[in-house]
């Protein structure tokens, strides 16, 4: 099933919508079995929409969520480079999806896209969305790597190919997705794919702004979610102004 493809025209959420909307996860490389345990317990306390780990621990969080729970299980592809063959990205979307994932966040092939082999990237993406079907998939575009022109190409191709989301980032570069460039990949895709923002998003300022964009999805590692979950519940009323400019 498909979640949150739709722009938020809410004009404030509390805990549990903020939740709702955020994919938690623990994808470095150095999350071990305590960190995926945790990633469950808070996923199941709080409703995030999404938990992802690392492919190999896939088996186990889906071991550790309620079948009919608020939480799907996410792993991700080709990650976090993105350079794999076609052959292998959907090979692992497929055993992953037969270890129980719901969704799947798959790196783009950077390497093509600045070569302008646009239709390898194509392909590669088309692989993988056919490997998986119809599990929804989304392709991780990693806006640091990225000029403003290639972020457009490879949108677009994202657009095009079966996806079910762009995503911007794998939170394994220093650089946070920004809404300059999130709105060039808004412009581009014009809701024919949903928008998941991650790497980097650290406020509920941020998410504010990237929700009025027209962002369906976040991305954000356990520990920060946690707490702009927990500073929602501490406002007026425990609910998060929508309309709030930043500061
Ligand atoms: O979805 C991608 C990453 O989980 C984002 O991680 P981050 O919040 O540490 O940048």
């Amino acid at each position: 099933m498909l979640r949150n493809i739709r722009p938020n025209t809410t004009s404030s959420i509390d805990a549990r919508e903020l939740a709702a909307l955020i994919d938690i996860s623990a994808v470095q490389a150095f999350h071990g079995e305590q960190d995926v345990r945790e990633l469950a317990e808070i996923a199941i306390a709080q409703g995030f929409v999404a938990a992802h780990v690392l492919p190999h621990f896939v088996p186990l969080l889906r071991s550790l969520l309620p079948r009919e729970g608020a939480t799907i299980v996410g792993g991700p592809v080709g990650f976090p480079s993105g350079g794999h063959t076609t052959k292998i990205k959907a090979a692992e979307a497929a055993g992953l999806v037969a270890a129980g994932a719901q969704e799947l966040d798959m790196m783009i092939n950077v390497g093509r896209l600045k070569s302008n082999d646009l239709a390898y990237v194509r392909a590669d993406i088309r692989a993988v969305v056919e490997a998986i079907a119809p599990v929804p998939l989304k392709v991780i575009l990693e806006l640091a790597h990225l000029s403003d022109d290639e972020i457009r190409k490879g949108a677009e191709i994202v657009a095009d190919s079966g996806a079910a989301f762009v995503k911007t980032g794998t939170g394994w570069t220093p650089n946070a997705t920004t809404t300059e460039r999130l709105r060039l990949i808004i412009d581009t895709v014009g809701g024919a794919v949903g928008v998941k923002a991650s790497g980097g998003i650290r406020s509920l300022e941020a998410i504010a702004e990237m929700l009025r964009l027209g962002v369906t999805r976040f991305g954000i590692n356990t520990k920060v979610a946690v707490d702009l979950v927990r500073q929602c519940t501490e406002l007026p009323g425990g609910r998060f102004d929508l309309a709030q400019e930043t500061a």
